[in-house]
């Protein structure tokens, strides 16, 4: 869809799961404060390359063919901040939600928010800005194919241990090494058909557990998630150095294309 255009913004038919009509929506949780990332602005404010990151995460998943509409989740007490921000960017189009103390709670206030014709689901971190629109479109047509949950994920680079983690700065036993090539580090947009990741927000919540991502909801309630490609591009900002990358593939970008 074309998110900046009121004409195109009230089509957006993408097809659901399983080629059911209905429509695709994505939920851009940016309620966090970006603790990781130091003092200051709330991270999905803060600026890249001129552009707050949460504007960047708007354009990048609304450029999807598939998405209707788009939600964002913004701090409970800095919505009308976030929906001033999105209008000097041209993008009215995008409804804003207050959120919640967790991004698990924030997510469920999006999808909350969602009209009833919407029957597929991405959620989308704020702090991803610069996912590639392929990206998108590879979970989007995966769940309209009819995939119930799709995450996108990258082979992990380092070897990573299990540890007995301790609280006193003392050094920490290794409890194990799992096999490498069978782990995959998981990114955003994670699609869903919307049912399914309803019905996990609502378990999780009931039992009163938490968990990291949304695809591990799904999990839990016994419901087969696969896994596309993702992309390096699509790497999460949480650090200080991860926005100094940022900045980077940014600036290349803008320099080979135009962006
Ligand atoms: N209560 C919360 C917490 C997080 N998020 C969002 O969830 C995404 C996950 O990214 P993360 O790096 O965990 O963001 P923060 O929670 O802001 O980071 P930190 O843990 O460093 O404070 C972000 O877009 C963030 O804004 C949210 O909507 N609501
Ligand atoms: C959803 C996520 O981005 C997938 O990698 C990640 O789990 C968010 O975790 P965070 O601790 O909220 O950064």
């Amino acid at each position: 869809m074309s998110i900046e255009s009121p004409e195109s913004s009230a089509s957006g038919a993408s097809g659901g799961p399983a080629g059911a009509p209905g429509r695709t929506a994505v939920v851009i949780p940016a309620a966090g404060r970006g603790v990781r990332l130091g003092p200051g602005t709330p991270k999905a404010l803060r600026e890249l390359g001129g552009v707050p990151m949460l504007v960047h995460a708007v354009r990048a998943t609304a450029r999807a063919r598939a998405v209707a509409l788009v939600v964002v989740v913004g701090p409970p007490d800095g919505t009308a901040e976030v929906r001033h921000l999105l209008d000097e960017h041209g993008l009215e189009a995008v409804e804003v939600v207050p959120g919640g103390e967790t991004r698990q709670d924030s997510v469920r206030l999006g999808l909350d928010a969602l009209p009833a014709d919407i029957d597929a689901v991405l959620v989308h971190d704020a702090a991803r800005p610069l996912v590639p629109a392929d990206t998108v479109d590879a979970v989007a047509t995966a769940v309209r194919e009819g995939a119930p949950a799709v995450v996108p994920a990258l082979p992990v680079a380092d070897t990573v241990k299990e540890v007995e983690p301790r609280g006193d700065g003392a050094a920490e036993p290794v409890t194990g090494t799992p096999d490498r090539s069978r782990l995959r580090a998981v990114q955003t947009p994670q699609g869903f058909a919307r049912k399914v990741l309803a019905e996990a927000h609502a378990r999780v919540a009931r039992e009163g557990e938490g968990a990291t991502d949304d695809a591990g909801m799904v999990e839990r309630i016994g419901v087969e998630v696969v896994v596309v490609p993702g992309h390096e591009e699509a790497f999460k900002v949480t650090r200080p150095l991860d926005l100094v990358l940022a900045e980077a593939v940014l600036a290349r970008r803008r320099a080979n294309v135009g962006y």
